[in-house]
């Protein structure tokens, strides 16, 4: 076996190797030659939730086929365009649309946009997604801060900083216990008390799976088990390179299904109920998002 990580030795379609540097930088150069916004707050919306992109001002925005090296959005729910603006008095960039394992993309290509994020001089990412419940407290419509996750795919060794390690982003061995931001947290639940939200906000563990199937009654059971509250197939990949890269993450699940563990239940889930759930919702995250980042103190630390 080689022990060199040469690009015929580390499997195809898993890490970040198959961009360059110069790749990341074109990308970055092309978007900031295009608009004049220079943001410090990155967004990925998740399933259904592109509409949090509306709530920014005076919109610069990019279809994901004119960006060069941009990967496409295959999937239903995930509109592909990003578009610059701002939120709360403060220059961001959203992701309407996010890309995913399951799609036949690269966990490369999957934390492609997190890596040009850091070069157009993001600070702190707020990332989104639809997710299944697993714990038995959690309802449909709960918004779950995310404190911790499970990365199934990358416990198997799919990671997106598999290979040579570009120094010019961040560490061979970063650290992933502090992935998503205290300081964050506490700010997004100050915001919920505040809004009258508490009794539809959780604070929990999110784990990822591969997809695209919904889970069995057994891996839904086995994932509880392990200490995972809610399951989606997406957001750990992009988390692990923007903590790579010294992104602060504040992570955010929109429960959209309860994930059945009970042979009885006759409840099933579909993308379109996914989707459903997220568009009712979407308004509520909006509001949350859009009050966290007018509280960000963008020069360095975050607001108290
Ligand atoms: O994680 P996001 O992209 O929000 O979407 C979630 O919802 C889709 C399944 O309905 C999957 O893509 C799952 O990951
Ligand atoms: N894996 C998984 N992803 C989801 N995305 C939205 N709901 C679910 C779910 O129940 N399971």
């Amino acid at each position: 076996m080689c022990l060199n990580s040469c690009s015929s030795c580390v499997p195809e379609g898993n890490s970040s190797m198959e961009t360059s540097h110069d790749e990341y930088l074109q990308t970055a150069e092309w978007l900031l030659s295009h608009t004049a916004h220079r943001p410090k707050v990155g967004v990925i919306c998740g399933s259904g939730l592109g509409a949090l992109a509306d709530a920014l001002k005076s919109q610069d925005s990019f279809s994901y086929t004119d960006i060069p090296h941009f990967p496409q959005s295959t999937v239903q729910g995930h509109a592909g365009r990003l578009v610059f603006g701002e939120l709360g008095g403060k220059a961001c960039v959203c992701m309407q649309g996010r890309f995913h394992m399951y799609e036949g993309h690269s966990l490369g290509k999957v934390t492609f946009p997190v890596r040009v994020f850091k070069l157009l001089g993001v600070e702190t990412l707020i990332v989104t997604n639809a997710a299944g419940s697993l714990a038995n407290s959690y309802k449909t419509g709960d918004i779950m801060i995310i404190k911790d996750h499970i990365n199934v795919p990358g416990l198997a060794g799919l990671n997106p900083l598999i290979g040579p390690n570009d120094e010019k982003f961040g560490p061979r061995f970063p650290p992933m216990s502090g992935a998503y931001d205290k300081a964050l947290r506490r700010m997004a639940l100050d915001i919920c008390k505040s809004r009258g939200y508490s009794q539809f906000v959780q604070e929990g563990v999110y784990c990822m799976v591969g997809g695209p199937n919904f889970e069995t009654i057994a891996e839904a059971r086995l994932l509880h088990k392990l200490g995972a509250d809610a399951v989606g197939m997406s957001t750990a990949p992009e988390v692990v390179s923007a903590s790579h890269c010294g992104l602060k993450v504040l992570g955010l699940s929109l429960i959209t299904n309860r994930v059945t563990k009970d042979y009885e239940d006759t409840e099933s889930v579909d993308h379109g109920k996914v989707l459903g759930v997220s568009k009712m919702r979407s308004e509520t995250l909006q509001g949350l998002v859009s009050e966290l980042v007018a509280q960000l103190d963008i020069n360095g630390t975050t607001a108290e």
